[in-house]
């Protein structure tokens, strides 16, 4: 690439031998930057460039302190760039450097964010390779925290799975496996949906065997047995402990454990779902107004980070959700237990990250003070809550003993008496560790504080012996120690004294002993900061051998945070228990939406579905509620489903296995995807996972094309939920035509919210009531927005007229007449009318649950019409008739309904 020689020639050749987009070298007291490098880190981080010249050649170059490089590591890791660090070690010549780490978004340590930071891998192992499991288990992930040593293995049955818990687990950095990395179409739906930086790590790292090797090497072979992961999750995890290694992160000895993430004990809730119900962010990817803003009052950053995994995670099992309850029970009626539980919690560091930070070997000093500090918090918590009835009662004591309670208490011990009460932060310059702590130690320091008390007691010596006055004595970088004299005593000093500079108003001297006692400070500062070092190195390394403990503390102070923090937000708030069965039933009484209660006066509703009443059509006025309504709905089952209590009077609550929802898209334009087709890819993901025990929310589903293609959508996929999926659906819709299904479905009932209407006033009365409403006063709406007055009052009439006509529009094809398709309430089929320029109608009748109703007429309608029509027409009718309403999947009918129609249109 270059000819440069020297340091900026070995910059060159490092370079080229990492894959990391940029590399920082180590000069002396610098990082530097060369050439490209330093151009783009000028341009990221606004640093300054200059020119250094090498072999007849200038390169530009840029460089931080060495004690800096840490925030514009952090700063450039966050913009996406891998950044390569070449550290300067001596040689025999000299110095040289070697790379001794790749910083990646998935690997690095110095963050200060709260949020779980995981790496991810995902490789696919259906395609016939060398991972396909045995087991039909088609993708396998892994996900670890370098920050918190957790570490997670999942299976997944397919590619819509695998992006389920990517989304779940919200990755940084994303190693894709070396099938799913030729895979452009998943590559881009990881993309889409993940914010997270792609990186090619070696194909090999993949191979199952070497994997599995890895994986029993760090964990033990038990373990991974006990995991029962398929293989492809074991390649995975195989995968990103090569990478940690390889990007040289240092933290594999922090993690411990390997678990297995089983998709079956959680909730089901694919990406679309966990956008829609704004658990994290709001749709607009603002994390004020999510729910877990809204639920989170935890005081530590892990207690956060557990209750976010808990709303992205609900679990299915019973007994899992009844501990949690429990608990939050205990701790909502303890108030005051609780108060001294979360001021308690409030002293605690972030254990996981700080036993990553020692294993690592960045722990300072105060970073074992945090770890001692929240070591002392769990006996605490343990007390408060041992001597309160409830809380002792309550499944809180056995969380609060889990973890090795001698042990802890023993590493604390240690720390406290080894390390000073407030040590500074740099680790090399002594004054980390206490007295008593090594004997060696005591002894150097003991010296040292002799010379010390020598030096600062010199200046009266000396006063008091050679009668000066205005006598200090201090120390600077270049002088050494001296003793300073005023200008008009210097006349005065004793001969053995040796001027070494005259200042204004003052001289500075030095004598032979002084120049002794700073040769001996001197050297006892650096033997004592050598001997503190090491002695704290030992012990960091102590505190890094129990970092499984350290983890297993910090779970348990997380958990009783995130169960606190529910139980104060169950209390502020009126929120109830709710109680959880396997039956087919919730029966929600005044249940409230959980966010929006917060900012306005709510008006409760009642939710009732159970085997007969399995099916809500929810209509209603624009603006109503009935949005709010169903995502309520989904949002109490959800909290129900992490063990927390509900907003509502009294709730039951049939526990799901899944949370489908399908509400409006806003955002997927810009990725090329019309509306329309993302409503139709969603309502599909949905028809075909969603299972009888599954919860679906369905938002105005056909609205995005032509209304007559719209109601068949809506109509046919309402038929399949009921009759096929079974799924407890909760479908709102403007075409109020659904609302006839209820008659013929068994367990479609239906619900409305309500609205009055009094001298053309509407007012909304956030009611849900049983039956239909045919009312939307969209108009109304579009005259609250400020519509102009003419447009207003011409949709009236407009409204008026359609009204009597009881007509939906239909598209007519080309050169024909224009056609409308009458949805006959009475008989509930439907009807095209052909109209002819004088006015006469021909009228084909047509069943809505399965012969051929598509616009045009049917070839039965008589032989005039049959020669009249031409034979492209014909040929789509007779496809159209050719079709099976009854066996042909509502998707795909939806397609063959589109392609029709184009062709008409042609
Ligand atoms: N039960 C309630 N109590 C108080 N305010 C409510 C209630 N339900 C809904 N709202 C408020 O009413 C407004 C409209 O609600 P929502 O979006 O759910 O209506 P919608 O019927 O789905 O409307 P559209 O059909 O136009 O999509 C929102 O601002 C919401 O906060």
């Amino acid at each position: 690439m270059t000819e440069a020689t020297g340091i900026v020639g070995e910059f060159f050749s490092l370079k080229e031998a990492t894959d990391a987009e940029l590399l920082t070298m180590q000069c002396g007291d610098f990082y530097e930057f060369f050439g490209e490098d330093a151009e783009i880190v000028s341009d990221e981080l606004d640093l300054k460039v200059s020119q250094k010249s090498s072999h007849g050649s200038s390169y530009p170059m840029a460089g931080v302190p060495v004690d800096d490089l840490t925030p514009y590591l952090k700063a450039l890791v966050e913009r996406g760039y891998r950044v390569a660090v070449a550290d300067q070690y001596e040689t025999d010549s000299g110095h040289a450097r070697e790379i001794v780490r790749v910083v990646t978004p998935g690997t690095l340590l110095e963050t200060s964010d709260a949020d779980a930071q995981y790496l991810a891998a995902v490789i696919d192992g259906s395609s016939g390779s060398e991972t396909t499991s045995a087991d039909g288990d088609a993708y396998g992930l892994a996900f670890a925290d370098v920050t918190t040593g957790r570490f997670l293995v999942a299976d997944a049955d397919d590619v819509d799975e695998a992006l389920t818990e990517l989304y779940r687990f919200d990755p940084v950095e994303v190693l894709p496996g070396p099938d799913v990395r030729t895979d452009d179409e998943l590559l881009d739906l990881v993309r889409e949906r993940v914010d997270a930086t792609l990186t090619l790590h070696e194909t090999e790292a993949f191979a199952p065997k070497r994997a599995d090797h890895r994986v029993r090497e760090q964990f033990g072979t038990e373990t991974v047995e006990r995991l029962s992961a398929a293989e492809p999750a074991v390649a995975a995890a195989g995968a990103i402990l090569s990478y940690v290694e390889e990007t040289g992160a240092g933290v594999l000895a922090s993690m411990t454990r390997i678990q297995a993430h089983h998709g079956n004990d959680h909730v089901t809730l694919d990406a679309t779902t966990q956008r829609n119900l704004e658990l994290t962010e709001t749709m607009q990817g603002e994390r004020d107004g999510s729910l877990f803003a809204t639920i989170d009052h935890t005081e530590t950053s892990a207690g956060g980070r557990l209750l976010k995994e808990w709303l992205q995670r609900p679990r299915r099992s019973l007994e899992t959700l009844e501990r949690r309850q429990d608990s939050v029970a205990a701790l909502s009626t303890a108030a005051l237990a609780r108060d001294e539980i979360q001021d308690t919690l409030g002293e605690a560091y972030d254990l996981a990250r700080l036993a990553s930070k020692a294993t690592h070997g960045s722990a300072d000093a105060r970073d074992l003070v945090a770890v001692r500090e929240t070591l002392a918090v769990l006996p605490r918590l343990a007390e408060t809550i041992a001597s309160n009835p409830d809380l002792a009662d309550s499944p809180l004591a056995e969380i609060v003993e889990r973890p090795n309670r001698e042990a802890a208490a023993a590493l604390r011990e240690t720390l406290a008496e080894a390390i000073a009460e407030d040590p500074p932060s740099t680790v090399t310059q002594g004054e980390l560790l206490q007295r008593g702590y090594d004997d060696e130690l005591d002894e150097v320091i003991e010296r040292h504080e002799a010379v010390k008390e020598w030096l600062d007691t010199l200046a009266e010596r000396e006063k008091r012996q050679h009668d000066l006055s205005h006598v200090t004595v201090d120390r600077n970088k270049t002088d050494g120690y001296y003793v300073q004299v005023g200008k008009s005593a210097a006349d005065g000093v004793p001969d053995h004294y040796e001027e070494i500079k005259t200042l204004k108003n003052s001289k500075r001297f030095t004598t032979d002993e002084l120049e002794e006692k700073e040769r001996e400070i001197l050297r006892l500062e650096e033997q004592r900061g050598e001997l503190e070092y090491e002695l704290f190195e030992e012990l960091r390394e102590a505190v890094a051998g129990r970092a499984e403990l350290l983890q297993d503390v910090g779970r348990a102070l997380a958990t009783v945070d995130a169960l606190a923090s529910l139980a104060t937000h169950a209390a502020e708030n009126r929120w109830v228990q709710p109680d959880l069965h396997r039956d087919d039933r919730f029966e929600i009484d005044q249940g409230r939406h959980p966010v929006v209660e917060q900012t306005t006066e709510f008006v409760p509703n009642d939710v009732r579905m159970d085997e007969d009443r399995g099916f809500l059509v929810v209509t209603g006025p624009n603006m109503s509620g009935k949005s709010t309504y169903m995502r309520q709905v989904a949002g109490i089952v959800l909290l129900a489903q992490i063990g927390s209590f509900v907003p509502a009077k009294e709730a039951e609550i049939g526990l799901v296995d899944g949370i489908f929802t399908r509400v409006g898209a806003l955002d997927e334009l810009a990725q090329g995807r019309s509306t329309f087709m993302v409503e139709m890819s969603e309502l599909s993901n949905i028809l075909h996972a969603a299972t009888e025990e599954s919860l679906v929310i369905l938002d105005e589903v056909g609205r995005g094309t032509a209304t007559y293609d719209g109601i068949s959508i809506a109509w046919a996929a309402t038929e399949y939920l009921h009759n096929e999926v079974q799924a407890k659906t909760l479908f709102a819709t403007h075409y109020h035509e659904l609302t006839g299904l209820a008659e013929n479905l068994p367990r479609v009932a239906n619900v409305h919210v309500a609205a009055d209407e009094r001298d053309g006033d509407v007012t909304f009365l956030r009611t849900v009531r049983d039956g239909p409403t045919d009312r939307s006063y969209g108009i109304h709406v579009a005259d609250l927005a400020g519509v102009p007055d003419p447009v207003v009052d011409r949709a009236r009439d407009v409204l008026e007229r359609l009204r009597e006509e009881k007509a939906i529009e239909a598209k007519g094809g080309g050169s024909t007449e224009p056609v409308q398709a009458v949805f006959d309430l009475g008989s509930e089929t439907m009807r095209t009318q052909n109209q002819g320029q004088d006015g006469s109608q021909a009228q084909t009748p047509a069943t809505t649950d399965g012969g051929p109703a598509g616009a045009g007429g049917g070839a039965e309608s008589g032989e005039d019409d049959d020669q009249a029509i031409d034979p492209e027409v014909k040929a789509v009718l007779s496809d159209l008739e050719s079709i099976d309403v009854n066996t042909t999947p509502p998707i795909e009918l939806v397609t063959k309904v589109q392609e029709l129609q184009e062709r008409l249109e042609e």
